[in-house]
């Protein structure tokens, strides 16, 4: 059974195409810069005559455009890995946002396209591309099964006291203002490949997902319990281009006292915030950089981004009563190792200790890093959440 995936972002689409149960990757790319100058289609199909890559750039106007691009490259009589798009048999779209609606895997009907929609509000940046790349694919996989996977499923076992938000009731029950928690994909899939490799199913984890969006998740006996985002992905971590946790009243500050309008504020905090509002660049090579020279604006951010993660650690270590797993993932998590030896440092009263050597390896796979005599277990685990999308939608259809 073939399927394929659509991780659809504000201004990018990852895509693979999975065989299932098999889990054979046959083809995995990426549209990058939709509607900006520079668009550009990677795409990388493994074929029985052996591996093709090819990067096209060309104009990407809209979503729509980009995944009409790939359907043609998928079904290329050269390049392509299906001869018609009959052969994907289910489309397995990464949802950000659903709400209190959707705490699993969804089979895309008209009724759930409409809940989709209703939940645009809270997510802005998300979840209006990822409801075009439904629409769009429905256009091209006619045949096949449409499967929406939430960002926000895995977080839905949070206790009250960690989701619910001390402003008056009424906000939560008419209007579901609470926290959500996003990256639950890749929360959930890095969690679960730390227990196999721990054989440990009561372990106390906590996942750190550094990629654009950060975020962290608390997990006990595999169940999440608290997360540092709320009721959109713009909360917590300090992140490429979001300011994570802020003082409310800068937001009034900025309206009533410097005279911007909420849209503007919501620009600011979404897209010229976090490490882009420090250091001028949102990319962490392009910070690093700066840091190994010296720049005091580069010293500074890495300071802030990991002191923020180190406290996020102590309030989840204290939820929890303990912490057995410190997991890094995601771009970030998985490749910068400054991030993670700044994260580490001084952490040794929680039992964190990490082995600087091992630190500094590069490895495309679950690997340790903390040192022999560590309580804490540290391990750098790469996400994938195409693959986890796709499990999800065999386990619902196949
Ligand atoms: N080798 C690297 N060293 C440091 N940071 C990296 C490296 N590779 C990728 N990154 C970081 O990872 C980020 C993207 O992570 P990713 O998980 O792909 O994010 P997203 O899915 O949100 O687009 C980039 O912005 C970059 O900062
Ligand atoms: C939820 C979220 O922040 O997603 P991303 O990291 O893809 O922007
Ligand atoms: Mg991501």
């Amino acid at each position: 059974m073939n399927i394929f995936v659509i991780n659809s972002g504000s201004s990018s689409i990852k895509y693979q195409l999975i065989s299932m149960p098999e889990a054979k990757v046959i083809c995995v790319g990426m549209v990058d810069r939709i509607g900006l100058e520079g668009a550009k289609i990677e795409y990388k199909a493994f074929l029985p005559s052996g591996e093709v890559s090819l990067t096209e750039t060309k104009r990407i106007p809209d979503h729509a455009s980009g995944l009409n691009a790939v359907a043609e490259l998928l079904t290329d009589p050269k390049v392509g890995v299906i001869s018609n798009p009959d052969q994907v048999h289910i489309v397995g779209h990464r949802v950000v946002h659903g709400g209190e609606q959707f705490s699993k895997t969804q089979l895309i009907t008209k009724e759930a396209k409409a809940k989709i929609k209703e939940l645009f509000p809270l997510a802005p940046l998300h979840n209006p591309a990822n409801y075009l790349g439904i629409e769009v694919a429905e256009t091209i996989f006619t045949n096949a099964n449409q499967v929406a996977v939430f960002d926000t499923a895995f977080h839905q076992t949070m206790p009250e006291v960690a989701y619910r938000m001390a402003i008056p009731n009424e906000f939560y029950e008419k209007h579901g203002i609470r926290a959500y928690g996003f990256h639950g994909t890749s929360h959930k899939y890095v969690s679960e490949q730390a227990i196999d490799y721990l054989g440990k199913a009561d372990s106390k984890i906590i996942t750190v997902h550094l990629g654009n969006g950060c975020s962290m998740a608390a997990i006990k006996d595999g169940k999440c319990m608290d997360s540092s985002m709320g009721l959109g992905p713009m909360n917590g971590l300090i992140m490429g281009t979001r300011a994570g946790d802020l003082d409310q009243s800068v937001i009034f500050h900025l309206v009533n006292q410097l005279g911007y309008s909420l849209d503007e504020v919501n620009t600011i905090l979404n897209k010229k915030s976090g490490m882009l509002g420090l250091t001028g660049f949102s990319d962490m090579r392009d910070i690093r950089k700066l840091y190994d020279e010296g720049d005091k604006t580069a010293i500074l951010a890495y300071a802030m981004y990991a002191y923020r993660i180190r406290k996020y650690i102590g309030a989840f270590a204290a939820a929890m009563n303990g912490l057995d797993v410190l997991v890094f993932t995601a771009g970030v998590g998985e490749n910068d190792r400054l991030t993670r030896k700044l994260v580490c440092q001084d952490m040794d009263f929680l039992g964190i200790r990490l082995n600087e050597s091992k630190n500094e390896i590069h490895q495309k796979s679950l690997h340790e890093i903390h040192s022999s005599d560590s309580p804490v277990k540290v391990l750098v685990i790469p996400t994938n959440e195409e693959l986890e999308i796709a499990m999800q939608c065999f386990e619902l259809i196949g």
